[in-house]
């Protein structure tokens, strides 16, 4: 049987005093699509940091065979899209996805290609900082899938695209899902959780 990517088991967070997840269970295989989702405020966002080694959490968690952690052995097989990008100052657009070929090595895609796939290439000169929030969303996400990884853990990857790029990337995530990638998004998007399988959180209080 192929060992799971992801297996969580009774997984409980406490923030600020309150049960944010409870008895929260999940196992992932090598391919898969996961969507969670649920509504504001349910903990689909707690739960990624958790598989991200971000948040800890009581409970068993493990991520490609071990418990995450926020180290670089880490981060070269597991990519993240989270909902606060961190941009370095004085790079461009062209510059952050070259930094990622660099440190990263060939991946999935050249710039070149991230560029046009992510129809970046108006904007390759620019700061992000001065890129609108769909085009800042679609850098994070070519920083992403051009790099190598196995595993993409994607926060809310529809916040500020439009239609025709949802689309665009639903596909991107099934070519990276048919490469063996496997994909654990949280969404409110119910194109890409119907395209996905779907894992309901429900609050824990
Ligand atoms: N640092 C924190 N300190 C205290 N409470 C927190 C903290 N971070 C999150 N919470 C609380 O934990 C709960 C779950 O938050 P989380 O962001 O995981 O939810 P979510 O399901 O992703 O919500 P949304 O759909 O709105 O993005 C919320 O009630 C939130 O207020």
């Amino acid at each position: 049987m192929t060992q799971p990517i992801i297996e969580a088991q009774d997984v409980a967070v406490d923030l600020g005093g309150a049960a944010v997840l409870r008895g929260v269970d999940l196992t992932v295989s090598p391919g898969e699509v996961v969507a969670v989702v649920g509504a504001n405020g349910a903990g689909k966002t707690t739960l990624l940091r958790c598989l991200a080694g971000l948040q800890r959490a009581e409970g068993r968690v493990s991520v490609l065979g071990r418990p995450p952690a926020d180290e670089p052995g880490f981060w070269r097989e597991v990519a993240l899209v989270g909902d606060e990008p961190a941009w370095y100052p004085g790079l461009t657009v062209g510059e952050h996805l070259e930094l990622m070929r660099a440190v990263h090595g060939p991946g999935r895609l050249e710039v070149a290609a991230a560029l046009e796939l992510f129809e970046l290439g108006g904007c390759v000169d620019r700061s992000p900082v001065s890129l609108s929030t769909g085009q800042r969303q679609r850098l994070s996400l070519a920083m992403a899938l051009l790099r190598p990884s196995r595993l993409l853990l994607l926060d809310e990857p529809e916040r500020g695209l439009d239609a025709a790029f949802r689309q665009r990337l639903a596909g991107l995530l099934a070519d990276y899902s048919a490469a063996g990638g496997t994909v654990v998004m949280v969404t409110h998007d119910p194109a890409f959780a119907q395209a996905a399988r779907p894992v309901a959180l429900e609050a824990a209080a």
